[in-house]
Protein backbone atom coordinates (compact mmCIF):
# COMPACT_ATOMS: atom_id res chain seq x y z
CA UNK A 1 0.00 0.00 0.00
CA UNK A 2 1.75 3.07 -1.05
CA UNK A 3 -0.52 5.66 -0.32
CA UNK A 4 -1.28 5.08 3.36
CA UNK A 5 -2.01 8.70 3.78
CA UNK A 6 -5.21 8.90 2.11
CA UNK A 7 -6.85 12.00 3.06
CA UNK A 8 -7.20 14.84 0.65
CA UNK A 9 -7.31 17.42 3.53
CA UNK A 10 -4.21 17.76 5.81
CA UNK A 11 -3.97 19.49 9.34
CA UNK A 12 -0.48 19.61 11.55
CA UNK A 13 -2.74 18.32 14.75
CA UNK A 14 -2.88 15.24 12.62
CA UNK A 15 1.22 14.79 13.13
CA UNK A 16 3.08 14.05 16.08
CA UNK A 17 6.41 16.34 15.48
CA UNK A 18 9.85 14.33 16.34
CA UNK A 19 13.09 15.37 15.97
CA UNK A 20 14.79 17.79 13.79
CA UNK A 21 15.90 16.10 10.24
CA UNK A 22 17.58 18.74 8.50
CA UNK A 23 17.23 21.85 7.43
CA UNK A 24 18.11 23.98 4.19
CA UNK A 25 18.41 27.25 2.71
CA UNK A 26 14.19 27.59 2.76
CA UNK A 27 13.17 25.30 5.36
CA UNK A 28 13.81 22.73 8.55
CA UNK A 29 12.34 19.24 8.37
CA UNK A 30 10.92 17.43 11.39
CA UNK A 31 11.00 13.62 11.28
CA UNK A 32 6.30 12.88 12.23
CA UNK A 33 4.14 10.47 13.03
CA UNK A 34 0.83 10.59 11.12
CA UNK A 35 -1.62 9.90 14.79
CA UNK A 36 -4.10 7.45 13.53
CA UNK A 37 -2.10 5.50 11.36
CA UNK A 38 1.44 5.80 12.78
CA UNK A 39 2.75 6.20 10.00
CA UNK A 40 6.29 7.49 9.83
CA UNK A 41 7.01 10.99 7.47
CA UNK A 42 9.17 13.86 7.05
CA UNK A 43 7.45 16.78 7.54
CA UNK A 44 9.13 20.19 6.08
CA UNK A 45 8.39 23.37 7.12
CA UNK A 46 8.55 26.35 5.02
CA UNK A 47 7.79 29.62 6.27
CA UNK A 48 5.87 31.97 3.92
CA UNK A 49 7.59 35.65 5.45
CA UNK A 50 10.76 33.64 4.00
CA UNK A 51 9.00 32.73 0.91
CA UNK A 52 7.41 36.16 0.36
CA UNK A 53 10.76 37.88 -0.32
CA UNK A 54 10.14 37.71 -3.92
CA UNK A 55 13.03 35.41 -5.12
CA UNK A 56 11.08 33.53 -6.89
CA UNK A 57 11.10 30.66 -4.00
CA UNK A 58 7.31 30.54 -3.66
CA UNK A 59 7.22 29.71 -7.87
CA UNK A 60 10.00 26.80 -6.80
CA UNK A 61 7.62 25.73 -4.06
CA UNK A 62 4.81 25.56 -5.83
CA UNK A 63 6.35 23.71 -8.98
CA UNK A 64 8.00 21.44 -6.13
CA UNK A 65 4.56 20.37 -5.32
CA UNK A 66 2.66 20.59 -8.62
CA UNK A 67 5.59 18.31 -10.32
CA UNK A 68 6.47 15.81 -6.95
CA UNK A 69 3.00 15.29 -6.23
CA UNK A 70 2.35 13.31 -9.45
CA UNK A 71 5.85 11.11 -9.50
CA UNK A 72 5.91 7.32 -8.52
CA UNK A 73 9.04 5.47 -8.32
CA UNK A 74 11.65 4.27 -6.21
CA UNK A 75 14.35 6.54 -6.40
CA UNK A 76 11.93 9.48 -6.34
CA UNK A 77 11.22 11.17 -2.65
CA UNK A 78 7.64 10.37 -2.35
CA UNK A 79 5.42 13.88 -1.67
CA UNK A 80 2.25 12.60 -0.31
CA UNK A 81 0.50 15.96 0.33
CA UNK A 82 0.41 19.38 1.74
CA UNK A 83 -1.10 22.05 3.70
CA UNK A 84 -0.49 25.32 5.46
CA UNK A 85 -1.54 27.87 8.16
CA UNK A 86 -1.25 31.51 8.47
CA UNK A 87 2.25 31.06 8.51
CA UNK A 88 3.79 28.17 7.31
CA UNK A 89 3.79 25.50 4.17
CA UNK A 90 4.03 22.31 4.99
CA UNK A 91 5.05 19.10 2.74
CA UNK A 92 4.75 16.04 3.99
CA UNK A 93 7.42 14.01 2.38
CA UNK A 94 8.28 10.36 2.17
CA UNK A 95 11.03 9.31 5.03
CA UNK A 96 14.26 8.27 4.30
CA UNK A 97 15.90 6.10 6.42
CA UNK A 98 19.37 6.44 5.69
CA UNK A 99 19.31 10.67 5.01
CA UNK A 100 21.09 13.15 2.88
CA UNK A 101 24.07 11.00 0.68
CA UNK A 102 26.44 13.69 0.59
CA UNK A 103 27.01 13.11 4.20
CA UNK A 104 27.32 9.28 3.48
CA UNK A 105 29.89 10.35 0.47
CA UNK A 106 31.74 13.64 2.77
CA UNK A 107 32.58 10.68 5.25
CA UNK A 108 33.20 7.73 3.46
CA UNK A 109 35.58 10.39 0.71
CA UNK A 110 34.55 8.55 -1.96
CA UNK A 111 32.26 5.35 -3.00
CA UNK A 112 33.79 1.81 -4.40
CA UNK A 113 33.39 1.13 -7.84
CA UNK A 114 30.20 -1.20 -7.04
CA UNK A 115 28.44 1.23 -4.78
CA UNK A 116 29.06 4.05 -7.56
CA UNK A 117 27.79 1.89 -10.41
CA UNK A 118 24.91 0.97 -8.06
CA UNK A 119 23.59 4.39 -7.34
CA UNK A 120 24.12 5.14 -10.95
CA UNK A 121 21.88 2.48 -12.24
CA UNK A 122 18.99 3.81 -9.59
CA UNK A 123 19.53 7.44 -10.95
CA UNK A 124 19.64 6.49 -14.44
CA UNK A 125 16.00 4.39 -13.56
CA UNK A 126 14.50 7.68 -12.17
CA UNK A 127 15.79 10.42 -14.64
CA UNK A 128 14.27 8.38 -17.42
CA UNK A 129 10.56 7.62 -15.97
CA UNK A 130 11.30 11.74 -14.90
CA UNK A 131 12.14 12.38 -18.78
CA UNK A 132 9.14 10.02 -19.96
CA UNK A 133 7.25 12.87 -18.36
CA UNK A 134 8.80 15.30 -20.30
CA UNK A 135 10.06 16.41 -16.66
CA UNK A 136 14.06 17.95 -16.45
CA UNK A 137 15.15 17.91 -12.89
CA UNK A 138 18.22 20.41 -13.54
CA UNK A 139 19.63 19.97 -10.02
CA UNK A 140 20.97 16.45 -9.75
CA UNK A 141 23.97 16.74 -6.93
CA UNK A 142 24.49 14.38 -3.97
CA UNK A 143 22.54 17.14 -1.68
CA UNK A 144 19.31 16.96 -3.53
CA UNK A 145 19.88 12.66 -2.95
CA UNK A 146 18.86 11.16 0.03
CA UNK A 147 19.63 7.54 0.92
CA UNK A 148 16.41 4.94 1.86
CA UNK A 149 16.20 2.17 4.61
CA UNK A 150 17.15 -0.56 2.07
CA UNK A 151 20.24 1.83 0.75
CA UNK A 152 18.66 2.66 -2.19
CA UNK A 153 19.11 6.37 -3.20
CA UNK A 154 15.65 8.63 -3.38
CA UNK A 155 15.90 11.92 -5.75
CA UNK A 156 14.42 14.68 -3.75
CA UNK A 157 13.87 18.72 -4.18
CA UNK A 158 12.11 19.27 -7.19
CA UNK A 159 12.44 23.25 -6.83
CA UNK A 160 14.22 23.16 -9.78
CA UNK A 161 13.18 20.61 -12.02
CA UNK A 162 11.01 21.75 -14.67
CA UNK A 163 9.20 21.01 -17.76
CA UNK A 164 10.64 20.39 -20.98
CA UNK A 165 11.98 22.20 -23.40
CA UNK A 166 12.71 25.48 -21.40
CA UNK A 167 14.69 28.64 -21.34
CA UNK A 168 14.06 29.98 -18.03
CA UNK A 169 16.99 31.85 -16.44
CA UNK A 170 18.62 30.21 -13.74
CA UNK A 171 19.28 32.27 -11.10
CA UNK A 172 22.53 30.96 -10.19
CA UNK A 173 23.30 30.37 -6.52
CA UNK A 174 24.91 27.63 -4.86
CA UNK A 175 27.73 25.64 -6.89
CA UNK A 176 28.10 25.60 -10.59
CA UNK A 177 30.16 22.15 -10.61
CA UNK A 178 26.97 20.68 -11.30
CA UNK A 179 25.55 23.00 -14.62
CA UNK A 180 26.37 22.12 -18.06
CA UNK A 181 27.50 24.29 -20.68
CA UNK A 182 24.34 25.28 -22.30
CA UNK A 183 22.83 26.35 -19.15
CA UNK A 184 25.79 28.51 -18.04
CA UNK A 185 26.14 30.29 -21.28
CA UNK A 186 25.17 33.53 -20.75
CA UNK A 187 23.86 36.55 -23.50
CA UNK A 188 22.51 33.69 -25.98
CA UNK A 189 18.56 34.42 -25.56
CA UNK A 190 18.17 31.19 -27.55
CA UNK A 191 20.17 29.10 -24.89
CA UNK A 192 17.38 26.64 -25.29
CA UNK A 193 17.79 23.45 -23.13
CA UNK A 194 16.26 20.34 -22.85
CA UNK A 195 16.40 17.19 -20.65
CA UNK A 196 19.81 16.45 -21.79
CA UNK A 197 21.24 19.08 -19.09
CA UNK A 198 20.35 15.83 -16.66
CA UNK A 199 22.26 13.73 -18.43
CA UNK A 200 25.29 15.75 -17.91
CA UNK A 201 25.03 16.30 -14.14
CA UNK A 202 24.41 12.73 -13.93
CA UNK A 203 28.01 12.24 -15.06
CA UNK A 204 29.08 15.21 -13.08
CA UNK A 205 27.87 12.97 -10.41
CA UNK A 206 29.26 9.91 -10.77
CA UNK A 207 32.88 11.33 -11.16
CA UNK A 208 31.95 12.90 -7.72
CA UNK A 209 30.89 9.18 -6.21
CA UNK A 210 34.38 7.64 -7.66
CA UNK A 211 36.74 10.75 -6.86
CA UNK A 212 35.36 12.38 -4.20
CA UNK A 213 35.28 15.99 -5.91
CA UNK A 214 33.36 17.42 -8.88
CA UNK A 215 35.54 17.07 -11.93
CA UNK A 216 35.00 21.39 -12.69
CA UNK A 217 35.45 22.15 -9.27
CA UNK A 218 37.63 24.81 -9.17
CA UNK A 219 37.16 29.02 -8.52
CA UNK A 220 34.01 30.16 -10.14
CA UNK A 221 35.64 31.45 -12.66
CA UNK A 222 37.74 28.41 -13.60
CA UNK A 223 34.96 26.47 -12.77
CA UNK A 224 33.28 28.40 -15.61
CA UNK A 225 35.43 27.65 -18.21
CA UNK A 226 36.64 24.60 -17.40
CA UNK A 227 32.91 23.74 -17.50
CA UNK A 228 32.75 25.36 -21.46
CA UNK A 229 35.37 23.37 -22.92
CA UNK A 230 34.58 19.81 -20.60
CA UNK A 231 38.12 20.12 -19.38
CA UNK A 232 38.58 17.70 -16.81
CA UNK A 233 40.84 14.74 -16.30
CA UNK A 234 40.25 11.25 -14.61
CA UNK A 235 42.50 9.90 -12.33
CA UNK A 236 43.86 7.10 -13.89
CA UNK A 237 42.84 4.75 -11.07
CA UNK A 238 39.34 4.88 -11.86
CA UNK A 239 38.47 1.56 -14.05
CA UNK A 240 38.66 1.75 -17.92
CA UNK A 241 34.53 1.03 -17.89
CA UNK A 242 33.52 3.82 -15.52
CA UNK A 243 36.02 6.18 -17.47
CA UNK A 244 34.17 5.34 -20.44
CA UNK A 245 30.59 5.98 -19.22
CA UNK A 246 31.85 9.41 -17.65
CA UNK A 247 33.34 10.51 -21.32
CA UNK A 248 29.92 9.39 -23.12
CA UNK A 249 28.12 11.65 -20.49
CA UNK A 250 30.77 15.09 -20.16
CA UNK A 251 29.92 15.84 -23.48
CA UNK A 252 29.55 19.34 -24.42
CA UNK A 253 26.72 18.66 -27.56
CA UNK A 254 23.84 17.68 -25.75
CA UNK A 255 22.43 15.51 -28.60
CA UNK A 256 25.82 13.19 -28.54
CA UNK A 257 25.50 13.06 -24.35
CA UNK A 258 24.60 8.79 -24.01
CA UNK A 259 21.02 8.37 -23.82
CA UNK A 260 19.49 6.85 -20.54
CA UNK A 261 18.92 3.38 -22.10
CA UNK A 262 22.37 2.80 -22.85
CA UNK A 263 23.83 4.38 -19.71
CA UNK A 264 21.73 1.13 -17.95
CA UNK A 265 23.12 -1.06 -20.16
CA UNK A 266 26.89 0.22 -19.96
CA UNK A 267 29.57 -2.55 -19.26
CA UNK A 268 30.30 -0.29 -15.95
CA UNK A 269 26.67 -0.83 -14.96
CA UNK A 270 26.17 -4.40 -16.20
CA UNK A 271 29.18 -5.95 -14.29
CA UNK A 272 28.34 -4.39 -11.18
CA UNK A 273 24.55 -4.35 -10.41
CA UNK A 274 23.58 -8.13 -10.87
CA UNK A 275 19.98 -8.04 -10.88
CA UNK A 276 18.82 -10.67 -8.78
CA UNK A 277 19.23 -14.76 -9.42
CA UNK A 278 18.46 -14.48 -12.85
CA UNK A 279 21.98 -12.67 -13.92
CA UNK A 280 23.63 -15.66 -12.56
CA UNK A 281 22.42 -17.60 -14.74
CA UNK A 282 21.76 -15.20 -17.66
CA UNK A 283 21.95 -17.98 -20.71
CA UNK A 284 18.39 -19.44 -19.12
CA UNK A 285 15.92 -17.27 -21.39
CA UNK A 286 14.35 -14.66 -18.94
CA UNK A 287 10.65 -15.86 -18.58
C1 LIG B 1 19.00 13.35 8.37
C2 LIG B 1 18.55 11.96 8.46
N1 LIG B 1 19.18 11.03 9.19
N2 LIG B 1 18.51 9.90 9.03
C3 LIG B 1 18.91 8.65 9.72
C4 LIG B 1 17.47 10.07 8.20
C5 LIG B 1 17.48 11.38 7.82
C6 LIG B 1 16.53 12.00 6.91
N3 LIG B 1 16.56 13.28 6.51
C7 LIG B 1 15.51 13.38 5.65
C8 LIG B 1 15.04 14.47 4.89
C9 LIG B 1 15.79 15.75 4.97
C10 LIG B 1 16.36 16.25 6.12
N4 LIG B 1 17.03 17.38 5.84
N5 LIG B 1 16.97 17.54 4.56
C11 LIG B 1 17.77 18.62 3.96
C12 LIG B 1 16.90 19.78 3.66
C13 LIG B 1 15.93 20.15 4.51
C14 LIG B 1 15.13 21.26 4.17
C15 LIG B 1 15.31 21.96 3.00
C16 LIG B 1 16.31 21.54 2.15
C17 LIG B 1 16.52 22.37 0.94
O1 LIG B 1 16.20 23.52 0.99
N6 LIG B 1 17.01 21.89 -0.24
C18 LIG B 1 17.16 22.79 -1.37
C19 LIG B 1 18.59 22.85 -1.75
N7 LIG B 1 19.06 21.49 -2.07
C20 LIG B 1 20.48 21.58 -2.41
C21 LIG B 1 18.89 20.59 -0.90
C22 LIG B 1 17.45 20.53 -0.47
C23 LIG B 1 17.12 20.46 2.47
C24 LIG B 1 16.20 16.60 3.97
C25 LIG B 1 13.91 14.26 4.09
CL1 LIG B 1 13.25 15.55 3.13
C26 LIG B 1 13.29 13.00 4.04
N8 LIG B 1 13.77 11.96 4.76
C27 LIG B 1 14.86 12.16 5.54
N9 LIG B 1 15.53 11.30 6.35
Amino acid sequence: VDQPLVPKQFHLGMFEIGRPLGKGKFGRVYLARERTTGFICALKVLYKSELQQGSGVEKQVRREIEIQSNLRHPNILKLYGHFHDSKRIFLILEYAGKGELYKHLRRENRFPEWKAAQYTAQMASALRYLHRKHVIHRDIKPENILVGIHGEIKISDFGWSVHAPNNRRKTLCGTLDYLPPEMIRSGSKDNWYDEKVDLWSLGVLIYEFLVGEAPFEDTPVMTHRRIARADMTIPDWVSKEARDLIQKLLVLDPQKRLPLEDVQNHPWIIKHCVKGERAANREKPLK
